[in-house]
């Protein structure tokens, strides 16, 4: 099954980081995600109760994220890949979660995981 439901640069300020001062902060995180998901039953439905409901995904990733302070974002990425499966029954999802004021150098640095099985 290739259909998808895709959250693209979901903004979430976030305390997030290893170092003391970056406790005492928030910094923006992006989200991307793609999760598996049957659209042709909201295709032929038009009924929201078929999705996978992509404002109440966003809206459960932003309370996830500021309920507590993080120091990887590869735990972001954990939590949050849990969270969405069991949550909203998605059987596969790829997640990138960015972290743009992370390098001055660079204009972003990301990790991305991939969890579930594609069937
Ligand atoms: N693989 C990672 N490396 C680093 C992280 C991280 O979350 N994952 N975090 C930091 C610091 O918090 C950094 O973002 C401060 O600018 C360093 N390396």
């Amino acid at each position: 099954m290739t259909d998808r439901v895709l959250i693209e640069g979901l903004r979430i300020d976030a305390t997030i980081g290893i170092y003391d001062w970056e406790k005492k902060v928030r910094q923006p995180l992006l989200l991307d995600i793609e999760m598996a998901w049957d659209n042709r039953r909201p295709g032929l439905s038009d009924d929201i109760q078929d999705a996978l409901d992509y404002e109440a995904v966003s809206n459960e990733l932003t309370a996830l994220v500021q309920r507590k302070p993080y120091e990887l974002i590869e735990r972001v990425a954990e939590e949050a890949a849990s969270m969405v499966m069991s949550t909203f029954a998605v059987t596969w999802l790829r997640l990138k979660v960015s972290k743009p004021t992370a390098l001055k150098n660079a204009v972003s640095v990301a990790v991305q995981i991939e969890r579930g099985t594609r069937d």
